[in-house]
């Protein structure tokens, strides 16, 4: 029986590279996760061991440090076109580059000193073609909490319905969100900084009556708000929250006290067009 090649793609994954721009009166730390993966001719390693068509992943990896070096980091979505470009032009072989990089937040303390801010990432995805470029960006693990003005209830009852209906919860998410852009002429920092900010005044001024209503509401608001975004896909895990029953101690809970279980969770999620 004879079988054939599927899709592939092949690189190096978690590329730790943390870069400090020392030219200003300030130091300015970039600190990234990148994920190359290159498709293209590649049969002859899959079929035969035949290698000559294949860029090394270490060799990947280290173009991720020289070019840090040689061009600076810069905004996640252009060093992603940098890189991406130079394998598809520079090998021939080589027909598609994603470049896939998180980069972790640090917060100034003093004028060379930093503390790691929370779990929050911001996310960059490139593929570059022959034919051009394809630039998402995004956002992970941004962890939000409503106390109020969240309700949950009209669902339908069955057999196996054990959910009491709600009009007073908490409402809390870890939000993941990447956006696709129109165009790969775009000023990444402001596009990053005006969706980041529109999702988080939509989820703090939403008036929920399910996270979908919530999810919508955040992605309608990165639409209005930069230009440049033509959809939004959002995943968004429900961190419940639910009130202790604290009658056998005789005492009443009047939405104080609430175990956060991690799991199961509900997940909830959705795309948003223009
Ligand atoms: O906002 C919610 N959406 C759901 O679909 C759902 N399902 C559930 O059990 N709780 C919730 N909450």
């Amino acid at each position: 029986m004879a079988f054939t090649l599927g899709p592939n793609q092949y690189g190096k994954a978690g590329v730790r590279l943390v870069s400090v721009d020392r030219s200003g009166d300030r130091h300015v730390v970039t600190d990234l996760t990148v994920a190359s993966a290159l498709s293209g001719d590649l049969e002859g390693t899959h079929l035969t061991g035949d290698n000559s068509a294949v860029l090394a992943t270490d060799t990947q990896k280290n173009t991720v440090y020289a070019f840090a070096r040689e061009f600076g980091v810069g905004e996640p979505e252009a060093f992603g076109l940098r890189l991406g470009q130079h394998f598809v032009s520079t090998q021939a072989s080589i027909h598609r580059a994603q470049l896939t990089i998180e980069q972790h937040r640090w917060e100034r303390f003093g004028p060379h000193s930093f503390a790691r801010s929370g779990a929050e990432t911001r996310r960059a995805r490139v593929v570059v073609t022959e034919d051009g470029a394809e630039v998402s960006s995004g956002l992970g693990d941004l962890t939000v909490l409503n106390t109020t003005d969240s309700e949950f209830h009209g669902f339908p009852r069955d057999a196996y319905t054990t959910l009491p209906e709600t009009t007073e919860r908490m409402l809390a998410t870890s939000v993941e969100a990447w956006w696709d852009h129109s165009s790969a002429e775009v000023d990444w920092g402001a596009a990053y900084t005006a969706a980041r900010e529109a999702l988080l005044a939509a989820f703090a001024g939403t008036y929920s009556y399910s996270l979908q209503q919530t999810l919508f509401a955040m992605g309608s608001r990165v639409l209005a708000e930069a230009p440049s975004v033509a959809e939004i896909r959002l995943s968004l895990p429900n961190k419940h929250h639910n009130l202790v029953d604290l009658t056998p101690f005789g005492l009443d809970n009047p939405d104080q006290v609430y175990v956060a279980p991690t799991e199961p969770y509900g997940l909830i999620e959705g795309t948003v067009r223009r």
